[in-house]
């Protein structure tokens, strides 16, 4: 018996053994970086998390070690990550069409549970001829909307004011800003490409949104659970089944939207597009503006210079419009620090190579999995003088203009750079001004301290906080 043991365990040890070989063998042209071990990896050694804590540390150690293009392998598969400014830029933009691939067997890195959901084609996953079509889709769409026009400026300037009015019906109260913030996003994207907002009241707007932050919060361990034994999950789990009931709202009401629209586009193919704008313009525009807030409270030095410069340019009544930016270098440079401070998407949605390619001097071979990472390029101390303090001053010179840095990538680079960029700045802009021309944000009378520690997640989000709205 216990030869047949110590056979067995033998046996394993060797099959392991060889795999620690062959695993070796693989790693060898690609960029360096920590030992891999058989079954696990890396996992082990990031305690099977991507967590940012964990990426942080180890990836500035490992960026230390082995330089700014390492190699981590979750399992058998790789992924190679690009570290800091250069790296990212070079990476992204040298041979842009190479690594503008979404990895096509989302299991490894994400989960079938979410390929479910995304219905095999949305922008933000697709690959090839598909994803040209669905992002030129969208783009054309977004620009046919107006967006960089006047009329987008007037849209969104209508959502800011019915924000303020919100606002000043709390009375200097205190409040959580998430979903009025998050109405107020959305009713822009509605607005943009179903031709018409909703009142906060609409039944129908209410189930949407609490749809999309549904969507948002289904947690990686539901979608194992899913990808492992999917009929048990979808009769028995209830979240599975109120994310599935989500999505199948959410597309059945854009479908609806479309009928009454008398639209004449292939109708699976818009309802997507618009799927996608929404799924990925709502929650990031609207966390940005709550760290915007969260900030002014936290600086209430910086918000009070803010709305002198801005009494002082655009006097007590004219509305914002994108085009001030241009006049208002300190505000524009409050924005911009906060989009760098904040970090929302800490790293870019994962890539692929599509062909056997070179990323700063290493052979990557096809389907190769590459991870941006875009905090490490925002903090870069490189790049920026200060990276761990909130400083606008990053963006201005000294006179005071307002600079560009080159560094400032929180919409990534490359072919799959964000399709909203553009939306997003608008609304940031004119939402931020029109809110701070209305109020001084305060923290709510005896709180001190806020936590201003990331919650982890699709978006880094603040944690729940509460302010108040002091009309001026
Ligand atoms: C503050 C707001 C926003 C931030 C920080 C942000 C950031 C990003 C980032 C980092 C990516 C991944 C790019 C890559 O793979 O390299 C991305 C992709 C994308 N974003 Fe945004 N985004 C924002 C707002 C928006 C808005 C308002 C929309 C649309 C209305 C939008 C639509 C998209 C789409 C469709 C993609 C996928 C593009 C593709 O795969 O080709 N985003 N965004």
């Amino acid at each position: 018996m216990l030869t047949v043991s110590i056979g067995l365990v033998f046996f394993a040890a060797s099959l392991l053994f060889v795999e620690f070989l062959k695993l070796q063998w693989k790693r060898r042209q690609l960029p360096p970086g920590p030992t891999p071990y058989p079954l696990f990896g890396n996992l082990l050694q990031m305690k099977f998390r991507i967590h940012h804590d964990i990426l942080k540390k180890s990836s500035c150690n490992m960026s230390k070690l082995h330089g700014n293009i390492f190699t981590l392998w979750l399992a058998n598969t790789p992924v190679v990550v690009l570290q800091g400014y250069q790296a990212v830029k070079e990476g992204m933009t040298a041979h842009a069409e190479e690594v503008a691939g979404r990895p096509q067997n989302l299991v490894n890195i994400f989960s079938k549970f979410y390929e479910t959901l995304l219905f095999g084609f949305c922008v933000m996953f697709s690959n090839g001829h598909l994803w040209k079509q669905q992002r030129r889709f969208g783009l054309v769409t977004m620009r046919r909307m107006g967006v960089g026009k006047k009329d987008q400026d007037c849209q969104i300037q209508e959502e800011a004011c019915r924000l303020v009015e919100y606002l000043r019906e709390t009375n200097g109260k205190p409040l959580d800003p998430t979903m009025p913030i998050v109405h107020a996003v959305s009713n822009v994207i509605c607005a943009l490409i179903l031709g018409h907002r909703f009142s906060i009241e609409d039944k129908n707007f209410r189930r949407l949104i609490e749809a999309f932050a549904e969507y948002h919060i289904s947690k990686i361990s539901l979608s194992q659970v899913h990808d492992q034994i999917p009929w048990f999950a979808d009769r028995f789990l209830t979240p599975c089944k109120k994310t599935f009931s989500s999505v199948n709202f959410m597309r059945t009401l854009l479908a609806e939207e479309i009928e009454n629209a008398d639209a004449t586009y292939d109708k699976e193919n818009l309802i997507q597009a618009i799927f996608d704008l929404f799924l990925a313009g709502t929650e990031t525009t609207a966390t940005t503006l709550r760290w915007a807030l969260l900030y002014m409270v936290v600086y209430p030095d910086v918000q009070e210079k803010v709305q002198k410069e801005l009494d002082a340019v655009l006097g007590r009544s004219n509305l914002a419009c994108y085009t001030d930016r241009k006049r208002l270098p300190y505000t524009n440079a409050v924005i911009h620090e906060i989009q760098r401070y904040s970090n929302i998407i800490l790293i870019a949605l994962p890539r692929q190579t599509v062909k056997d390619t070179e990323l700063l001097g290493y052979p990557i071979p096809k389907n190769t999995i590459v991870l941006v990472n875009i905090d490490s390029v925002l903090s870069d101390p490189e790049k920026w003088e200060t990276p761990d303090q909130f400083n606008p001053g990053h963006f201005l010179d000294k006179d005071g203009n307002f600079v560009h840095r080159e560094a400032f990538l929180p919409f990534s680079i490359g072919s799959r750079v964000c399709m909203g960029e553009l939306l997003a700045r608008l609304e940031l802009f004119i939402v931020f001004s029109t809110l701070l021309r209305a109020f001084r944000f305060t923290l709510p009378d005896g709180v001190k301290e806020v936590n201003t520690k990331f919650v982890f997640g699709s978006t880094m989000k603040p944690p729940p906080y509460q302010l108040c709205a002091i009309p001026r």
